[in-house]
């Protein structure tokens, strides 16, 4: 039987070539010898798994023979020729951006798994972006408000800030790597607080700045530990090689400067001193402050994107702790499957509309790039995943994912004086303008206007009390304003081909629960149709919805009664 070995291009960055366990047959000292090892270089060998069999194994550059190992032994390779290796100046020097989310890189055992996992894609040259670890970011946070209040003298003692400590020296020691690699950062984190406390404010510009150490404590630990191993990597900060936001601090957008600026630092790092960068996710520098800027909770998924879309990688892949993008929220319906395909337009409305395993932003870069995304679990990484492209076969597909919005409020706004009259519609939207209040789902009417709002482009921060007094207060002088709270979007995203069914079923599991849907709204997208209920009700809808959908086979073969009665 014929045994196949390939050399990889992340072979290559083994300082000493420590990729005797990869290069299974291989004598280590023979192919290290092989200075001239190009990272570009591929090489294969065929030979059958007998003992002492003597064969010639081919050294391929991109397919071409241009020099020959004889192999005097299995496990002896010998370079006989190899000057004519050399870089084929048209290969990439990155094939794909692998992003790993905080519990991929909870703990040193995770760190070393997800190591070995970027090292077993041999035929990868990645690029790696990491979240902070585990539950970094809302200690950091939590340690900030508490900084507010607790005074200079307690701040050592804050819990989240010993825990944050904690966490992060015990990564280093775990892993063997030298305490200093972290320590001024932790330092620095800690004069941050004791400023917090001083000035009795957290502002979202220092909040920035605060969560900011989670990742880049991580990367650097990262970084640490593939060099420890033998493999090159070099850790880089987002905010310095060129991620350029604006300034909206805790949800900054990125800028279209970042993507060149981006791609000639990488390379040129490359070019010069070949090593993986290992990107800190979710930060940026606002271009007009210069102060470090988040993209958002969850943004590492954005970062991820914007360098594939960068440097116009092959896949762009997010590694999370689920097998994919499911059919709906996990922690709603447990036995959600995984969605093995969407397109970009289905990932990133499913994502606005608050399934979490996707920052909202984060199709944009991969769409303009047409750059498939894969979203893989790095506690299961045999599982396919889920493919995100631009088009799929949309034939068979019925209903995709169901996503829970909850805690949404709805505004009616009925029309006054300005009844019927065009500019309507533009003075109501030019006041959510004016207070930067984006709205989700609209409906409209003759006489009337429903929609929800999205308090913001951060999916967690609600609406404070005195914005929506201001909103109600502007809006009352052309309409009437009815603020309903404590609503939920249902959002249903699927093939709009199949809508009359999908609605079908929908209303049928309503009818059941008694539920009655306070607003319906088709999406511009058209994978989309969002449905209104109230907070209270919303996941016994969604569990009853999934179990209609999914569970009870393939509906485009359950047929309606003839008399087009229900058939839920
Ligand atoms: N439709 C969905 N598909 C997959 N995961 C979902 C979905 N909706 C919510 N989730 C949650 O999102 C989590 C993954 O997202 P996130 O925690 O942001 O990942 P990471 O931090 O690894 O980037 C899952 O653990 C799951 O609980
Ligand atoms: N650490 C940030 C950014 C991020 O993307 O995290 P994760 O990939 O773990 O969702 C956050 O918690 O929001």
């Amino acid at each position: 039987m014929a045994a196949r070995v390939a050399a990889s291009p992340l072979a290559s960055l083994h300082s000493n070539l420590g990729a005797t366990t990869r290069l299974s047959g291989f004598n280590s000292t023979a192919i290290s010898s092989r200075t001239d090892l190009s990272p570009k270089l591929s090489f294969s060998a065929s030979f059958p798994s007998v003992d002492g069999f003597c064969g010639v194994v081919k050294v391929c550059n991109s397919g071409r023979k241009t020099a020959v190992i004889r192999s005097e032994s299995i496990g002896v390779a010998v370079v006989e020729k190899s000057e004519n290796v050399q870089k084929k100046s048209d290969e990439p020097e990155f094939t794909c951006v692998m992003k790993f989310g905080g519990s991929s890189v909870a703990s040193a055992e995770r760190m070393k798994e997800v190591a070995d996992l970027i090292l077993s894609f041999d035929q990868e040259r990645p690029l790696v972006v990491l979240s902070a670890m585990g539950k970094s970011t809302n200690n950091l946070l939590q340690a900030g408000e508490k900084a507010v209040t607790c005074g200079i003298a307690m701040v050592p003692d804050i819990k989240e800030l010993e825990f944050i400590k904690e966490l992060h020296l015990r990564t280093v020691k775990e892993l063997g790597i030298d305490e200093s690699i972290i320590s001024e950062l932790l330092q620095e984190c800690e004069q941050l607080l004791t400023g917090i406390a001083l000035m009795k404010e957290l502002t979202p510009r220092t909040k920035d700045y605060l969560v900011s150490f989670g990742e880049r404590l991580s990367t650097r630990i990262f970084a640490g530990y593939l060099n420890n191993i033998g493999v090159k990597a070099r850790q880089y900060d987002a905010f310095d090689i060129g991620f350029i936001t604006t300034d909206e601090f805790t949800s900054a957008d990125i800028l279209e400067a970042t993507y060149p600026a981006v791609e000639k630092r990488l390379r040129s790092d490359w070019q010069k001193d070949p090593a993986i960068p290992i990107v800190t996710g979710f930060l940026g520098k606002g271009w007009k402050t210069s102060a470090v800027t988040t993209l958002g909770r969850g943004g590492s998924d954005l970062t991820a994107t914007a360098i594939g879309k960068a440097l116009g990688l092959r896949e762009i892949q997010v590694w999370k702790d689920v097998d994919g993008v499911l059919t709906c929220d996990p922690n709603i319906y447990p036995k959600a499957e995984p969605v093995p395909y969407l397109t970009f337009d289905e990932a990133a409305e499913l994502a606005y509309f608050g399934a979490q395993v996707l920052h909202p932003q984060s199709m944009r870069p991969a769409r303009e790039g047409d750059i498939p995304v894969r979203v893989k679990n790095s506690y299961n990484p045999q599982a396919p995943g889920t493919l995100i492209t631009r088009t799929r076969d949309m034939s068979k597909a019925v209903l995709t994912s169901i996503v829970l919005k909850r805690n949404v409020t709805m505004l009616d706004i009925v029309s006054t004086r300005m009844l019927g009259q065009f500019g309507f519609l533009a003075r109501v939207f030019s006041i959510f303008e004016e207070l930067g209040i984006s709205v989700d789902v609209v409906a409209t009417s003759e006489v009337s206007i429903s929609l929800t709002l999205d308090p913001s482009k951060m999916w967690e921060r609600e609406l404070i009390k005195q914005e929506l007094d201001r909103m109600v207060e502007e809006l009352e002088k052309v309409a009437v304003v009815k603020l309903l709270q404590n609503r939920s979007i249902i959002s249903l995203i699927g093939n709009i081909q199949y809508s009359s069914l999908i609605l079908e079923k929908v209303f049928c599991v309503f009818r059941t629960l008694g539920v009655n849907v306070q607003m319906i709204s088709q999406g511009a997208s058209k994978v989309n149709i969002s449905l209104i209920v109230n907070e209270s009700e919303a996941e016994s809808c969604v569990k009853a919805l999934h179990s209609t959908f999914f569970d009870e086979g393939d509906l485009l073969n359950i047929k309606s009664d003839t008399n087009g009665a229900s058939c839920c």
